[in-house]
């Protein structure tokens, strides 16, 4: 399964992370907003669209951050993560999740999907070279 999804970063460094609903195991924790490729979309594509469903944005300016393989008990996950660093309109919970902006360093990797370490570690790593 290929997941795409979108890490907005506003201007004092803080990135939106939402929380996942559903009755899924993981359903509490938190996660960036984004979701499943669709017919033949790139990554990208799939992130833009995600984020206009999820959050009511348009994806100004953005780049790949990360790319990981994920191994969950019942499916394996291909992840691709984007930093947003522009966009229009203020997000909205589409969906009613709860949504928080959180400085990276104020995130605990144990609220996040179990597969959202590493891009955690590197959002840290990134704080660290400014
Ligand atoms: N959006 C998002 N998904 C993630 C992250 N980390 C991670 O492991 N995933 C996994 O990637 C998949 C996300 O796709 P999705 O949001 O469309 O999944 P879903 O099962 O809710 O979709 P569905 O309800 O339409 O079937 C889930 O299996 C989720 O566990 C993350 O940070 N953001
Ligand atoms: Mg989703």
């Amino acid at each position: 399964m290929q997941v795409a999804a979108g890490i907005l970063i506003d201007a004092s460094g803080r990135v939106l992370i939402t929380e996942r609903l559903g009755d899924s195991p993981f359903a509490g924790l938190w996660e960036f907003p984004g979701g499943k490729l669709q017919g033949d979309e790139t990554p990208a594509e799939a992130m833009v669209r995600e984020l206009r469903e999820e959050l009511a944005v348009e994806v100004g300016d953005s780049e790949h951050f990360m790319h990981l393989m994920h191994e969950y008990a019942d499916r394996s996950v291909e992840l691709d993560f984007f930093l947003v660093h522009s966009w229009q309109r203020e997000p909205i919970a589409c969906d009613g999740q709860a949504m928080e902006w959180r400085f990276p360093a104020d995130i605990s990797v144990a609220e996040l999907l179990p597969a959202d370490g590493p891009v955690l570690e590197a959002l840290l790593g990134r704080d660290r070279r400014v």
